[in-house]
């Protein structure tokens, strides 16, 4: 199923348990801003190529709207759509107070100098500038961004409107970005993984691992969760897969992914099908890469008991079904991976503040966030007598409704 009727699916699945009425749930699921724009660069030869960039900007009913901005080649209308709408859900799980937007540039950064990524986001900065802000839209990184193209949007956006740190997140340090935001989606998956588990009297120690992505989510998911005693058995990214039934030693993956730029070729662990990964022998999967990974094609033989979804939709409602006959638990990923959003949130009020917290305050606050979040979906799912997924939609889409109708909003 494409990612905006999915999205769109189990938004209406939970509005039906919530009963809201038809012109509430309307107002609720159309994007309040969808931008195109058109980015044309030199190549590094002086040769001229244009790529399409998008923000969707969803809801702001909560605050400012917020989320990533993605370049990868698949990049296209439908899926920032959808995942625009899943920041709107994810900030509200969060209880954070902001709404929802994404965007996205349908590239391959991979085969772009640094100085052609510049362009493109300076580019691309100019085109959107007078429709983001630090009170309006705040982007962030996602797959195929980081620090780096934040500090190229802030100096490009601080062009126009002033020195504004505040208008991204995910920054680097030297530029105001928040300690522990790099590893706070990873460590926020942790913390969910940690309190799923307790749930069944387990904990991550003795617990066997799969994870698909050793990107930024991905890899510090694997080193945090090896830290705290967890096996992470199978590993694969864009480059390949590759699996040790004994535990591979991530600190050594690390190194070698960092030097090889992916872990293809390490020799810690036997090379296997990366179509494989996720239908390998663990207690625990962990994708951490791309949306619809799991769907009607391999449910059926995943062996895990528990996924953790730390991307962004890679659960396909038709695989919902399956795993959930299975008795597969999923923990959603608007839920999931919100310690990336909630450590951004962190880093915009000390931002505004002009003031820096140290790490240690960092990653307790975002266990507590991550600690009260679990409780909030849980206590949903006694409501609603309904599984984790819905618990986390139920809660999300019951705050943005409560404050789309405070603000007058719903006719
Ligand atoms: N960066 C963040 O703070 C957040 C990211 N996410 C989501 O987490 C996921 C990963 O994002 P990042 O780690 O930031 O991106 P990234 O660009 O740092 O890493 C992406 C990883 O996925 C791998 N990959 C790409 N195609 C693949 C394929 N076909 N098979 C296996 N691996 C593949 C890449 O090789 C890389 O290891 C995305 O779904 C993103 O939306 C969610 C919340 C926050
Ligand atoms: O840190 C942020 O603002 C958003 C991160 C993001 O894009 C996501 O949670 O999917």
């Amino acid at each position: 199923m494409n990612a905006l009727a999915a999205t769109n699916r189990n938004f209406k699945l939970a509005s039906r348990l919530l009963g809201l009425d038809s012109k509430l749930e309307k107002s609720l699921l159309i994007p309040f801003r969808e931008i195109k724009v058109e980015c044309t660069i030199p190549k590094d030869d002086g040769s001229l190529v244009s790529y399409v960039g998008f923000r969707v900007q969803h809801d702001n009913a909560r605050g400012p709207m917020k989320g990533g901005i993605r370049y990868h080649p698949e990049v296209e209308p439908d899926e920032v759509n959808a995942l625009a709408q899943l920041m709107t859900w994810k900030t509200a799980v969060a209880n954070i107070p902001y709404g929802g937007a994404k965007g996205g540039i349908g590239c391959n950064p991979a085969e772009l100098s640094i100085s052609e990524l510049e362009r493109l986001t300076r580019v691309f900065t100019q085109k959107i500038h007078d429709l983001i802000g630090t009170h309006v839209d705040v982007p962030a990184p996602d797959m195929g961004t980081g620090p780096q193209t934040m500090a190229w949007i802030l100096d490009e956006y601080s062009k126009f409107h002033g020195y504004s740190p505040a208008v991204v997140t995910g920054k680097p340090i030297d530029l105001g970005g928040s300690l522990g935001r790099d590893a706070a989606t990873g460590r926020g998956v942790l913390f969910a993984t940690e309190a799923l588990l307790n749930e069944y009297g387990k904990s991550v120690s003795g617990q066997s691992f799969v994870i698909q992505g050793f990107g930024n989510v991905g890899s510090w998911a694997a080193q945090l969760i090896s830290e705290k005693g967890g096996k992470v058995v199978a590993v694969s990214d864009v480059t390949g897969a590759i699996k040790n039934s004994n535990g591979i030693d991530i600190p050594s993956l690390l190194k070698h992914s960092s030097e090889h730029k992916g872990v293809k070729g390490f020799r810690g662990a036997d090379p296997i099908d990366p179509k494989s990964i996720l239908v390998e022998d663990c207690d625990v999967l962990i994708p951490a890469a791309l949306g619809g990974v799991i769907n009607k094609e391999n449910a059926n033989e995943i062996k895990a008991k528990f996924i953790i979804e730390a991307a962004n939709h890679p659960t396909d409602p038709d695989a919902d079904e399956i795993l959930k006959k299975k008795g597969v638990v999923i923990l959603p990923d608007i839920y999931a991976n919100s310690g990336g959003v909630t450590v951004s949130y962190f880093e915009w009020v000390q931002n505004i503040q002009g003031f820096m917290w140290d790490e240690e305050k960092v990653n307790n606050e975002l266990k507590n966030y991550m600690t009260r979040g679990f409780k909030d979906v849980k206590d949903m799912c006694k409501t609603h007598e309904c599984d984790l997924r819905m618990g986390a939609f139920t809660l999300a889409v019951n705050r943005v409704a409560r404050a789309t109708v405070l603000r007058g909003w719903e006719a």
